[in-house]
């Protein structure tokens, strides 16, 4: 069964002056199923729109448009203003800095208090250490204050808040990111064990492939606010079918691979994602038209896809023109940059 579904999303920012009103587009047209007791890692660099596609999900920015649909009911239609707290009470968000997240005037039996009671459960001693203990974190601990807990702890803190809810999805924004590389994979193995354990869906966002492989049963790959390519994790690092994805992939170090991707290869790929008229994968139709997707295999019970005009059949094409350029989108502003 499908949590989260999320339709043709799409956000765009206004920026500029009063002279001259722009629109950033960040998310254009996502299509995304979190399912159940699933990790799906969101992939991609820096700018292609992650953050925001999480922050529309966590309702922290409204979409300009398309559906967040949530067991079957589309929350943008029935909670136009701002999220009810049914919503928020299923789909919580834990941010990349633990360090601005919590409030260091606070204790951490704070934290996780008032989440319980905002959302109606008791606040008893014996459901905040258990809090505690699911996170790994020693219950003399609810009597410190932030700024005594490392980073790692302070991380599982925002995770204990979150969980305080009892929520069904879990947005993770870069939750590592920020932490020594000692204590990252302590913190992806307790998702791991929420996920298991609590049958939890998350969406883990990260510019990491090495993590999103070691975490996620299901890899999206994320480029200049668009999905361009789906799958199970595996399939998706070990077979990478669009140009960007084997970009971000030939960017990690891979023992196993006896020859890396050579200079001239990675260059290539690079002009091929940046300018879609020297890609040597395609003919140049990338100019005129978004390619929809297309499904390059199945693994893991899941179809493996792609968007890209290399795999699509000719038939399938065309079926939306891409922004003119003063629109602005992420892609036009990624490439002047
Ligand atoms: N509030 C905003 N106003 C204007 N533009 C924005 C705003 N937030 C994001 N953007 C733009 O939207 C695009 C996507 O940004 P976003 O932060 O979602 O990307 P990201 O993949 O999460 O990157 P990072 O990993 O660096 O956070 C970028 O071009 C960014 O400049």
């Amino acid at each position: 069964m499908t949590l989260l579904q999320i339709r043709g999303l799409t956000k765009d920012f206004p920026v500029g002056t009063v002279f001259s009103r722009r629109r950033v587009r960040a998310v254009n047209g996502v299509d995304l199923d979190l399912a159940p007791g699933r990790v799906t890692a969101l992939v991609g660099e820096s700018g292609s729109g992650k953050s925001t596609l999480a922050r529309c999900l966590a309702r922290l920015e409204r979409p300009t448009s398309g559906q967040i649909l949530l067991d079957g009911e589309d929350v943008l239609r029935t909670e136009r203003r701002r999220a009810s707290r049914t919503y928020r009470g299923k789909v919580q968000m834990v941010f990349q800095d633990p360090f601005g997240s919590l409030n260091p005037v606070h204790r951490v039996e704070h934290f996780l208090t008032r989440a319980l009671v905002l959302h109606g459960h008791p606040a008893d001693r014996g459901r905040l250490t258990a809090l505690m203990e699911e996170v790994g974190l020693a219950q003399d601990m609810l009597d410190s204050h932030p700024h005594e807990l490392s980073g790692g702890q302070r991380q599982r803190v925002a995770i204990a808040r979150a969980l305080a809810v009892g929520p069904d999805v879990l947005l993770a924004d870069e939750p590592t990111s920020m932490l020594d590389v000692s204590v990252r994979v302590g913190v992806l193995n307790l998702m791991r064990r929420l996920r298991d354990e609590r049958g939890l869906s998350m969406l883990y966002i990260t510019h990491d492939l090495g993590s999103a492989r070691y975490l996620a049963d299901t890899t999206a790959v994320m480029f200049a606010g668009e999905l361009v390519e789906g799958g199970d994790a595996l399939a998706v690092m070990d077979a990478p079918a669009h140009p960007y994805t084997r970009l971000l992939l030939s960017a990690v170090p891979d023992p196993a691979r006896r020859t890396g991707y050579d200079k001239a290869e990675r260059a290539g790929l690079r002009a091929a994602v940046l300018n879609p008229e020297s890609c040597p994968y395609d003919d140049g139709t990338c100019n005129t038209t978004t390619p929809v997707r297309h499904t390059v295999g199945e693994d893991g019970g899941q179809p493996h896809w792609v968007r890209c005009h290399l795999y699509a059949p000719a038939h399938e094409i065309a079926h939306r023109v891409l922004q003119p350029a003063d629109d602005a989108s992420p892609e036009a502003e990624n490439t002047a940059a």
